[in-house]
């Protein structure tokens, strides 16, 4: 994927949002796009998409891009089913292909039981699982994430961040806008800034690491046969043993994400039994 000299502007008379904007973003490559609120960050990615056309310059990539957009317009006249059902039939999915796609993230997602709901009743959060699903079924070659994490509960954003890794691993460009610093810590290959000038640059410093204290997250999970859990796992967790195979992590919650997935990616594979919060004052 790459863009070469690529600027924006909403109009003639309008400001330029990105100006002179050179970005190669190569297979397998997890990068993340931060910036201020209005800066451009989703002009950039909405220009990867294909869905707006830069004002100067050239966007070339290797084939459709799969997007989750800031805001994901639900009031559409179909099931959850039946939309990611079109959607894969869009990207050239047989029907089969499609429906047992559909089937296996709205499972991952924990939401098999809307797949017959229809958009509009679904709640903000269901709606937000078929929204990602609708970019990761088609399995493209380029995956963009506008803040597709933001409206999903803890164990939906550890699978994404896992799917989002899965499609990089499988050889995808992925792209991505967050608000949490910490989000795909490690994972990612390059991040760049969009500056108020409308100028990209690359963002040398990598991810700063949260800071300790603040609110604590407890993670408790069921680890099969008493097998050791991982080791290094994220945010140093306090490990408490509870009944049978049960165990009790608790990080600071800048690391809860990262933990979580590590959790879920890793060997042994655990099951999650609770994902809460530390009330003030609870041990
Ligand atoms: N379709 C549009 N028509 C006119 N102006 C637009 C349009 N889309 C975005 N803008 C303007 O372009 C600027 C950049 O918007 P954009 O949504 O790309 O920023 P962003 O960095 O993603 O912001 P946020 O972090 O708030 O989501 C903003 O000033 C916005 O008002």
């Amino acid at each position: 994927m790459e863009l070469t000299a690529v600027g924006k502007r909403y109009g003639r008379r309008e400001r330029w949002i990105l100006r002179g904007v050179d970005l190669a973003v190569g297979p397998g490559e997890l990068v993340r796009i931060a910036g201020r609120n209005g800066s451009g960050k989703s002009t950039l990615l909405r220009l990867v998409a294909g869905i707006e056309r830069p004002s100067t310059g050239r966007v070339a990539r290797p084939g459709p891009a799969a997007y989750v957009p800031e805001r994901f317009p639900p009031a559409l006249p179909f099931d959850a089913a039946s939309y990611l059902l079109r959607v894969g039939r869009v990207h050239g999915l047989s029907a089969e292909r499609a429906r047992r796609r559909a089937g296996e993230l709205l499972d991952r997602f924990g939401v098999a039981d809307r797949a017959g709901t229809p958009l509009s009743r679904l709640s903000k959060g269901t709606c937000q699982k078929v929204a990602v699903a609708q970019a990761l079924l088609p399995e493209a070659r380029v995956l963009l994430l506008d803040e597709a994490w933001t409206g999903l509960d803890p164990e939906a954003r550890a699978v994404l961040d896992e799917a989002a890794a899965e499609r990089a691993a499988a050889g995808g460009t992925v792209l991505f806008v967050d608000h949490d610093p910490a989000r795909l810590a490690g994972l990612t290959s390059a991040a760049y800034r969009v500056g108020t000038d409308g100028v990209l640059r690359p963002v040398e410093d990598g991810v700063p690491e949260p800071a300790a204290g603040g609110p604590v997250m407890e993670v408790e999970v069921d680890v099969p046969d008493g097998a050791p859990l991982p080791t290094a796992l994220p945010g140093a967790p306090e490990v408490t043993a509870l009944a049978g195979t049960a165990v009790r992590l608790a990080v600071p919650a800048a690391h809860s994400d990262a933990l979580l997935r590590r959790l879920l990616l890793g060997r042994p594979a655990v099951r999650v039994l609770a994902v809460r919060r530390r009330e003030e004052g609870e041990r």
